[in-house]
């Protein structure tokens, strides 16, 4: 799918926009702090249905103005439309086709979009808790059902915990109905997230040879605390450490996905391009998973991806975005001439004007 169409009202510095865009590469071009960024929020907000920068999309409402208007059109086989409306207030109203939406669930699975933006870095440099959730929002994409395993399994371990700081003669019971209901969600959560990362670890090494230029070797590794295989046999024998502890100290929300560079911890070793490159590597293979799952390529938004990556590296990345629609943003005019087959246009004070290839 492609997005054809953009038009905006009071939102972030674009006080109206109506502008067209192409399948392939649009490349959004200007100074800093222009707007170029405003843009991919506001296609990403149309997809699904919130910002990647902020948590209160409210924010993205024009100063001064009581609400912020979004429609963006997208050829799918036919064309297709997503309108929102976001109120100061944070109220939000969606249309899908022009057809009222009741919720938010509605709008996901229509306009897809992946995004890559620098704030990404930190999920394969920083605490594991950020690797955790960006499998489950990833897997939820693709299996609504692990939702629910996910949501049940969290919401026990918060009462089994609870159980375990109120420790009395009756904790013991009370832990071993907890461990015979939490079984199940584990076993579905593995299975589910060790799935994903075989599939991610495949589809990055090749992403990732493509644009290194094979140099470099990815391993991409779940870490269970709990082997899928005795789940409650594992439980079992936690039970007297966690009762000591007083906490529930392994499972699903205690594991990691560890990834290697030639062998080597990324978080200790790699170096800023190395570290790019690889998160460029992991977002494509989650489009790509999302699009064997759904049938329809996402559009792509790579905000500021340039910066750190050697004349090389930017070639071959371009490479292998053929046929899925694209928009990246630079600052640097000379990014914007190396993209010979790219659309340009030139972002400047809330404005957009298409420049033609020189
Ligand atoms: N709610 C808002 N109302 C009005 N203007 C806003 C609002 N939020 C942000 N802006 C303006 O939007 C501009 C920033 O836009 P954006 O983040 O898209 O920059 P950019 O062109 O991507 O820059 P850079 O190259 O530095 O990343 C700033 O001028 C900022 O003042």
């Amino acid at each position: 799918m492609y997005l054809t169409r953009l038009k905006l009202i009071h939102f972030r510095n674009y006080e109206q926009l109506n502008q067209s865009f192409y399948p392939g590469v649009n490349v959004l071009y200007g100074r800093n702090a222009q707007g170029k960024t405003n843009i991919l929020e506001a296609i990403h907000i149309c997809g699904n249905g919130k910002s990647f920068r902020v948590n209160a999309d409210s924010k993205a409402v024009m100063e001064g103005k009581e609400g912020a208007y979004l429609f963006a059109e997208y050829a799918e086989n036919i064309d297709r439309s997503v309108e929102v409306l976001i109120g100061k207030d944070r109220k939000k109203s969606l249309k899908i086709d022009g057809i009222p939406a009741k919720n938010l669930k509605e709008l996901l699975g229509n306009l897809f979009v992946v995004v890559f933006s620098p704030e990404d870095m930190k999920m394969a440099k920083e605490a594991p808790s950020l690797r955790r959730g960006f499998l489950d929002g990833e897997i939820s994409k693709i299996r609504p059902s692990y939702v629910d395993a996910l949501k049940n399994y969290t919401k026990i371990v918060a009462q089994k915990n609870a159980a375990l700081r109120r420790e009395n003669k009756n904790t013991g019971v009370v832990l071993d109905a907890y461990n015979a209901q939490l079984t199940g969600y584990i076993r579905i959560i593995l299975k589910n997230r060790k799935a994903y990362v075989n599939k991610l670890g495949e589809y990055v090494r090749e992403t990732h040879r493509a644009i290194s230029g094979g140099t470099e070797e990815i391993s991409i590794v779940y870490k269970e605390t709990i082997p899928e295989t005795e789940i409650a046999q594992t439980l079992k024998k936690l039970r007297e450490k966690e009762l000591v502890e007083g906490t529930c100290g392994a499972g699903p929300h205690r594991d990691d996905m560890e990834i290697l560079i030639n062998g080597k911890d990324i978080r200790v070793f790699a170096s800023q391009g190395q570290l790019r490159t690889l998160m460029l590597a992991i977002k494509t293979a989650c489009l790509k998973i999302l699009e064997e799952s759904t049938g329809e390529t996402p559009v792509l938004l790579l905000d500021d991806v340039f910066s750190e990556l050697d004349q090389t590296r930017k070639k071959n990345l371009l490479r292998t975005l053929k046929g899925i629609q694209v928009f990246i943003t630079t600052a640097d005019d000379a990014d914007a001439k190396l993209l010979s087959r790219a659309h340009l246009y030139y972002v400047e004070n809330g404005t957009v004007r298409e420049r033609e290839q020189k």
